[in-house]
């Protein structure tokens, strides 16, 4: 798995959204360098001190740097940054130069960067994702832990598509449902079907890579009499009937297997569809309603878009 290096040319009056946006887009942790940190007031050879005037802080700005996965999303997700920085300026604040860089770094610098900053985050009401190494106690007792030990696959569990899903999952989940996550990635998705209820979880996704994270995620929070991960290619030679389908894939993945779902969720099944950026919304709409699905909510964030439907065949 690449991760890459998103670089920011800001000004301080801008670091607080900009640092929000790039959270609300999955970064997962932002370092702020700002030349002002590194500069203090000076003493010369007698003892003078010198107060520094703003005239004397570097031009250059402040640099905010954030990690991303590189996945199918990231030029969307990119673009979706700059959008959003540039929308700041409707609100007359100045984003100074807005210079954009991004760099691709390994695993290795990835994962000492980037565990510095992956702290607990509270996604629903009743889950919060907490990295393997951070010590987290709840604060309620219905709240549900998911343990993720990221930098393998995609799934940190911050993304808005994966926000939206288990949202979306909470709110339709019931006991002893059986339920199919397509696209399991670090097996986020599974995981917190199990633990808010499901009886069976299958897990699938093509890459291998994500198929031995989620594997390892599944056991690293107990729920492996629960969940199975297997590799397959969206719902080929799936058999078994659902009670309900999640999938967070891009768009025009969904389009292709909206027919095989239909097929496989039992009748009135969800099907919860995320991972669509909302230029492609009626799309999947369409395909949804074409195979007999019945929209039953629309969840939106950021740029995103998710749907629960209901199988109306
Ligand atoms: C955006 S990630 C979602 C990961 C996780 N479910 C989440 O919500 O965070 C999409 C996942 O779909 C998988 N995928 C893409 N095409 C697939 C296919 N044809 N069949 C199965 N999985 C696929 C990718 O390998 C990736 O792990």
């Amino acid at each position: 798995m690449k991760w890459s290096e998103i670089s920011i040319q800001t000004t301080q009056e801008a670091v607080e959204p900009v640092c929000n946006i790039l959270h609300e887009a999955g970064a997962s942790g932002v370092v702020i360098e700002d030349p002002q940190d590194l500069i203090t007031d000076w003493e010369d050879q007698f003892g003078e001190i010198y107060q520094l005037s703003p005239d004397d802080y570097p031009k250059e700005g402040v640099i905010v740097k954030a990690y991303l996965p590189v996945n199918s999303f990231l030029g969307e997700t990119v673009e979706g940054i700059k959008e959003a920085i540039n929308g700041l300026l409707v609100y007359d604040i100045d984003i100074g130069l807005n210079k954009v860089s991004i760099s691709e770094v390994n695993e290795e610098e990835w994962a000492t960067a980037w565990k510095k900053y992956y702290k607990p985050v509270k996604i629903s009401n009743h889950i919060t994702i907490t990295p393997t190494w951070e010590e987290y106690e709840p604060e309620k007792d219905d709240e549900c832990i998911i343990e993720l030990d990221p930098g393998m696959a995609f799934g940190t569990g911050t993304h808005p598509t994966t926000v939206l899903c288990v949202r979306a999952i909470e709110k339709k989940i019931t006991e002893k449902d059986h339920v199919i996550d397509v696209g399991t990635g670090t097996g986020v998705l599974s995981i917190a079907a199990a633990k808010l209820g499901a009886e069976k979880v299958l897990a699938l996704d093509l890459d291998e890579v994500a198929v031995k994270s989620a594997i390892i995620n599944v056991k690293l929070n107990k729920v492996q009499d629960v969940v199975s991960v297997k590799q397959n290619n969206l719902l080929e030679q799936v058999n078994e009937k659902a009670d309900l389908i999640v999938a967070n894939i891009l768009a025009e993945v969904i389009v292709r297997f909206v027919q095989d779902a239909a097929k496989v969720l039992k009748q009135g099944g969800t099907f919860i569809t995320s991972g669509i950026i909302s230029g492609k919304k009626q799309e999947v709409k369409d395909a949804l309603l074409k195979h007999g699905f019945i929209i039953e909510e629309t969840l939106e964030m950021e740029d995103w878009v998710a749907f629960i439907s209901k199988n109306g065949n």
